[in-house]
């Protein structure tokens, strides 16, 4: 390393330093959705920052999505993707598509790049030691036509049992969690990954909930960022349409874990190289602030 180089790297640390020690010993819940794994260049960049965060001593726990690896399978089989409210209607056979790409494919990819980067990660569903227990999601309104529309096999959480977690914290493991739960009689329940996250990041008492995707956060009417909102502006943005879609269940996990004791829950870009240790690590941090 060069001297000027050498010099960089120890000023970066320094400032980091007093980031690194707020946050040791804390949990921090990542979101990384599945739009932003974009390529094997920035998956790899993300499971080297999540490897850093457990080096410094901070409690990474990682709940994943995959909604476009889905809709990719699905299409191959010829299978419509559906959405109401951000939501996946979800049938029988959805379901088996959703558990296998979730719980097989995303999830040990994410596994195999945390452990190639040399972090010890261990993959769970929501029914891997009774983690996360669901019921059936009651009809959502439909967009377009105001219609009420069942929506299948989609869960919300109804209780979380974190002992597993714990367990793998305790172990120096790092815990990468799909978003799949299980009913009272068994059934397996898609989920929605952002309330996963939301839910995970309340129960373990969470410093820091970042929801990782593929905007820059909250943008307003005019694609301007938003770098903080309030509930409050969080209502009048979806009343008038401005925050829809995928990003109605981020913003409202964010709420949720915010008013449950996370201290602080973002949306940030995922797009963009090291933006969970730019976020983390730095005073002004990137992308959107969601406040209670
Ligand atoms: N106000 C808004 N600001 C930014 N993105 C928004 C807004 N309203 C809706 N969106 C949409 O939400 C998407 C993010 O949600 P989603 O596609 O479900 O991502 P992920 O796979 O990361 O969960 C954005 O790509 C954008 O199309
Ligand atoms: C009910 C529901 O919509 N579940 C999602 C689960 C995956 C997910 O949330 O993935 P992203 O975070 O990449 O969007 C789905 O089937 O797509």
């Amino acid at each position: 390393m060069e001297q000027n180089d050498a010099t960089q790297t120890a000023d970066v640390l320094i400032e980091a330093l007093p980031y690194i020690q707020r946050f040791s010993g804390k949990t921090v819940v990542v979101k990384y959705g599945g739009n932003a794994m974009v390529d094997d260049r920035l998956k790899r960049s993300f499971a080297r920052d999540i490897v850093l965060l457990k080096h410094v001593g901070i409690n990474p726990v990682v709940v994943h999505g995959g909604g476009p690896q889905i809709g990719r399978l699905l299409e191959r089989l010829g299978k419509e993707s559906r959405f109401v409210q951000g939501m996946r209607v979800t049938d029988a056979e959805t379901m088996d598509v959703v558990e296998m790409v979730l719980g097989g494919l995303v999830n040990k990819e994410i596994v195999n790049l945390i452990n190639q980067q040399g972090g010890r990660a261990v993959g769970l569903t929501g029914k891997d030691g009774g983690l996360i227990r669901a019921r059936k999601l009651l009809a959502a309104t439909s967009d377009i036509e105001g219609d009420l529309v069942d929506l299948g096999q989609v869960g919300e959480v109804s209780a979380i049992d974190p002992a597993v977690v714990h367990m793998l914290d305790g172990g120096d493991f790092i815990p990468v969690i799909a978003p799949i739960g299980v009913g009272e009689d068994g059934a397996a329940y898609n989920i929605n990954a952002d309330l996963v996250a939301g839910k995970i990041a309340a129960i373990l008492g969470a410093d820091k909930l970042m929801l990782l995707t593929n905007t820059r956060g909250v943008l307003d009417g005019k694609g301007e960022l938003l770098t903080a909102v309030s509930a409050r502006e969080v209502a009048v943005l979806i009343a008038d349409g401005t925050i829809h879609g995928g990003m109605l269940p981020k913003v409202e996990c964010a709420l949720d874990a915010v008013n449950s004791g996370v201290k602080t829950a973002t949306i940030v870009d995922g797009r963009v190289e090291h933006a969970l240790l730019m976020e983390l690590f730095t005073d002004q941090g990137v992308g959107t602030q969601i406040r209670g």
